[in-house]
């Protein structure tokens, strides 16, 4: 198996596609959205914003009348799909055409580029525009504070312009011209805490910026939770092959995966391509860890790469792990490339949510487990953070028992020989 996944080719934004005849033009039902714009000339359609809203007030009222899980977040999921697919068409066309200049530096020293913050703002946008009722509460990692300073100009405007651009690129959008301050007001909506009480979309813009960075792997992961559980998630990994990269090399064919699931309704992956169709997937049904290859983190930094060789020699694991970055581990997880995914990061780094919800949620639909490294499930209802004992791993309900216990035994192992020191 591939130690890394190399570049892929990234395409560019297609041309604008040409405007939509628009009826009437309907301020009123814009009001709540107002503040994006600075030019509307030709809003969206009255009509489709009325049917948005009688639609969501459908399934509200439905909601009342015991629904079945899967009609209740349709909607959401279809929105989300279509958020994230825009999402990483505007990051596949930043990371062709990616400066060194357009790395910023944070206080946590990660990497920020204009495609998270572009990202950001058009996920919540676009998850605004077609879920406009009811309050919109949205975790995210990005925040405006450095966008929002006087150095930033030049950066904030190229953002501005991108998404813009990739609006375009949708009929639903093609006319919606967002303003600096619009930008700015959909990143910030990403500031809330979560818990464990009513709805919250969970988002990471780009997971796996230094992947994305060097033109490798990453991920726009999307997430739902209601009552502190994630019942929906959305994983568009642009740079990973369409086919199992379990015994790839070099020549990978087709780029672009879109990873999606409802809680109890299954796994689905479809190509980034519009128009393209899910298919179910589902994680490997290997007992055997002789057979099992595990995935883990490219960067060294973000997980403990000789505990997580202990754990796979333990358990009998022949293959070299597969190092690639961000959630698009959990999606190849999910589709069965591989058998395990383990991640061990350094003492001290608290896990967010939105670095898992997604992930989870794709890989427990398709019949795997993730977990802690006790065993615990993970609880997403704490607010930004995951609290958790040690490591998160995930594999299929065949090979979760013995891993436990090799994972155990190598902390053991790991916390004896520190204390030696
Ligand atoms: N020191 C760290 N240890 C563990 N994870 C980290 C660390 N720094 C950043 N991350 C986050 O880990 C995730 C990627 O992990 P990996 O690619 O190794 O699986 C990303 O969410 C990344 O944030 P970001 O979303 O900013 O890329
Ligand atoms: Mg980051
Ligand atoms: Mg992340
Ligand atoms: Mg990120």
């Amino acid at each position: 198996m591939a130690a890394r996944l190399g570049l892929t080719t990234v395409s560019s934004l297609g041309p604008r596609k040409a405007l939509l005849p628009l009826p009437v033009r309907l301020p009123s039902l814009l009001s709540s959205h107002r503040h994006f714009y600075t030019s509307l000339s030709s809003p969206i359609s009255p009509l489709q914003l009325v049917k948005n809203l009688s639609q969501s007030q459908v399934t509200m009222s439905a909601s009342g009348s015991d629904p079945s899980p899967i009609s209740t977040y349709e909607k959401e999921l279809a929105a989300a799909k279509k958020a994230a697919s825009l999402a990483a068409r505007l990051c596949q066309s930043v990371q062709a055409e990616i400066l060194q200049s357009d790395v910023q530096s944070k206080a946590d020293k990660s990497p920020v580029t204009v495609a998270d913050y572009g990202s950001q703002a058009i996920v919540s946008f676009v998850l605004d525009m077609e879920l406009s009722s009811g309050p919109f509460s949205m975790v995210a990692e990005e925040d405006s504070e450095d966008l929002r300073k006087d150095s930033s100009k030049e950066i904030l405007s190229r953002i501005t312009d991108l998404v813009n651009d990739t609006l375009s690129t949708d009929p639903s959008f093609c006319n919606v011209i967002l303003s600096e301050e619009g930008i700015l007001s959909a990143i910030d909506k990403g500031t809330s805490e979560g818990g464990s009480s009513g709805r919250h979309w969970v988002l990471d813009p780009i997971d796996g910026t230094k992947g994305f960075l060097r033109g490798d792997q990453y991920a726009i992961a999307l997430a739902l939770l209601d009552e502190g559980k994630v019942v929906l998630g959305v994983l568009a990994c642009p740079n990973l092959p369409l086919a199992s990269i379990q015994h790839t090399t070099q020549n990978v064919g087709e780029s672009g995966c879109l990873f999606s699931a409802i809680v109890g309704n299954g796994a689905w992956m479809q190509s980034l391509d519009e128009g393209s169709s899910p298919t179910k997937i589902q994680v490997t049904s290997t007992a055997d860890p002789v057979d099992a290859s595990f995935f883990e983190s490219f960067e060294a930094a973000h997980s403990l790469h000789d505990l997580t060789s202990n754990i796979a020699k333990k358990l009998g694991v022949k293959a070299p792990p597969v190092r690639i970055d961000s959630q698009a581990k959990y999606g190849a997880l999910a589709r069965g490339d591989g058998a395990i995914y383990l991640r061990f990061p350094h003492k001290g780094y608290r896990e967010k949510i939105w670095d898992h919800a997604a992930g989870y949620i794709v890989v427990t639909e398709a019949g795997g487990v993730v977990t802690d490294a006790a065993g615990n499930d993970l609880d997403f209802s704490k607010g930004r953070y995951l609290d958790l004992d040690t490591g998160i791993m995930a594999t299929n309900k065949k090979l979760m028992p013995s891993l436990l216990v090799a994972v155990q035994e190598s902390i053991k192992e790991q916390q004896q020989s520190a204390s030696l020191l």
